[in-house]
């Protein structure tokens, strides 16, 4: 392994496979310097021709002078002013990009890099032969120094990635792994450079952070775009008629809006340009005025009743929609809030679940309880309770198995965990919030009909509306269902859950400014 990265440090982009199988020599200049030229087979090397020309010429003009270069001079030969930085060594760095990293190549260095690689390349016999005392040499001690630490600070990078559970690539699990110390920059030898290269993090640091809002008008700005555009084209030189007015409903209806939205929106334009001209911006700024109307009434506050003890909340939903992420967002609240929070595994169908909520109790101070993979969810929800009743928490949160709404033998197990908390006090749960993927579109209707009847849903979130989001059924559902929308999921970290704002949204759907 150490030998391996020293290899890498000194074969840049190459491709190992085609090396010997000889660990790769310390190229050290000196040593091909002293070889004896019979030694090496292979033939001369630009850098070689031109340097023993130049002693031909310098013992000719003055045939007394020493002619050797001093060994602590050597390391100026190579001085590879843009050698890959060594915590990146594990990405091949092809001379060319070394090139690219710090501007166009010097002439000279370029038939370095080709003699450096040569001189790596070298069977590792001869070099050993030649080599001087390594102990004395200067470059020589940096290397160990590197040597030692370098697996060190790979195992702690490495780590979390190994303690993750199947799903590695999990974005939750990612981020845990994220927040580990980073590795420190190794001190290279003498005679390196690290690249010039912007690290990572500085990249992101240099990029302001877009903010919930920034993400949210992203999200939404597929169904506003099209939405604007659509109607910008419907609308030009054209008076408003009733034509125009049908046309416009579609449009409505077809960015999921509802045909109650739709008809809202389509009145008040009428009842004030009908038969005058209209922009896209007047159709945008009553569409946006609308649908606050519309969804103001359920932007609500989700309430605790702490008198409880515990207050206790189940969320349910469709597999995927953000009900694991969206627990922990909130506990992460409710805890930072002061409140004791107890979380209850109760997605007993997917091991990754389990431990994705075990990873977010550990991250907000939650309790959890959990049980093993396929054991009774209303059980775990049962004894959950118990615990959270003895530890005195204030809310207990209870995450439950994804299922399709037409699976009946899954949503029978939800009314089972259901009745269960309720035999354990008659107001249990006392929130049922169902989590939505702003990507789904219709089928989210469907969805809330579903698990309202099943599980009593009492209030919703809209989760991924930081990416290629729909959005518009929320204002149908919000028309139809009229349940509080709680919270909204801008992001898989743990801070991107913001309250529902009507208004916000709305602006966000219309394309309108805020
Ligand atoms: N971009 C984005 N991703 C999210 C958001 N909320 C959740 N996710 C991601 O959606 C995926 C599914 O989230 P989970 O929390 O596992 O969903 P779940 O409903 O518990 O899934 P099941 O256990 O299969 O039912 C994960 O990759 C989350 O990181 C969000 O607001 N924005």
């Amino acid at each position: 392994m150490a030998f391996g990265f020293i290899k890498k440090i000194f074969t840049f982009g190459k491709d190992t496979a085609a090396e010997p199988e000889t660990e790769a020599p310390l190229a050290e200049p000196q040593v091909v310097e002293t070889v004896p030229e019979p030694v090496i087979e292979t033939p001369k090397t630009a850098i070689a021709e031109e340097r023993d020309a130049l002693l031909e010429e310098a013992e000719a003009a003055n045939p007394e002078a020493p002619h050797h270069v001093p060994a602590e001079a050597e390391p100026d030969i190579y001085p590879l002013p843009h050698a890959p930085a060594l915590p990146v060594a594990e990405d091949p760095v092809s001379p060319a990009e070394i090139e690219t990293a710090g501007g166009p190549a010097d002439d000279d260095v370029a038939p370095q890099a080709e003699a450096i690689e040569e001189q790596a390349a070298a069977p590792v016999e001869e070099v050993i032969e030649e080599e001087p005392a390594a102990p004395e040499d200067a470059a020589a001690e940096p290397i160990a120094e590197i040597v030692e630490e370098e697996p060190a600070a790979a195992q702690d990078e490495i780590a979390p990635v190994e303690e993750a559970p199947a799903e590695a690539e999990d974005p939750v699990l990612e981020e845990a792994a994220r927040i580990e110390p980073k590795a420190e920059t190794p001190v290279l030898p003498k005679g390196f450079a690290t690249a010039e290269r912007t690290p990572v993090e500085a990249v992101v640091a240099q990029q302001p952070k877009r903010t919930w809002f920034q993400r949210l008008r992203e999200g939404l700005s597929r169904t506003s775009s099209q939405l604007t555009g659509q109607i910008t084209s419907l609308f030009t030189k054209r008076k408003l008629d009733d034509a125009t007015l049908q046309d416009l409903e579609d449009l409505l209806i077809q960015a999921d809006l509802g045909v109650e939205t739709a008809l809202r929106i389509t009145d008040t334009l009428a009842s004030e340009r009908y038969g005058k001209d209209v922009t896209g911006t007047d159709v945008s700024r009553i569409m946006a005025s609308e649908i606050t109307k519309v969804l103001s009434p359920v932007a609500k506050p989700l309430e605790l009743d702490l008198n409880h003890k515990p207050h206790v909340i189940l969320v349910v939903g469709v597999n995927g929609t953000g009900k694991t992420t969206t627990i922990g967002k909130l506990a992460a609240k409710l805890s930072g809030a002061g409140l004791k929070v107890m979380l209850a595994a109760g997605d007993t169908f997917r091991a990754a679940a389990i431990e994705q909520l075990k990873i977010w109790a550990e991250r907000t101070g939650s309790d959890i309880v959990s049980s093993k993979l396929g054991a009774d969810a209303a059980g775990l929800a049962y004894e959950a309770y118990e615990q959270a009743k003895l530890k005195q928490s204030d809310v207990l949160i209870v995450d439950t198995a994804g299922r399709l709404q037409n699976k009946t033998e899954l949503m029978a197990e939800l009314e089972k965990i259901v009745r269960v908390l309720g035999k354990l006090d008659p107001d249990a749960p006392h929130t049922v919030l169902q989590t939505l993927d702003a990507t789904t579109g219709q089928n989210a209707m469907n969805q809330v009909e579903i698990f309202r009847n099943v599980a009593g849903v009492t209030g919703l979130i809209m989760t991924k509306l930081d990416g290629t989001a729909r959005g518009g059924i929320l204002v149908a559902i919000a028309a139809k269902h009229k349940l509080p929308v709680y919270f909204i999921g801008v992001g898989e970290g743990i801070d991107d859950l913001e309250p529902f704002e009507a208004k916000d949204f709305a602006q966000a759907i219309a394309g309108v400014e805020a």
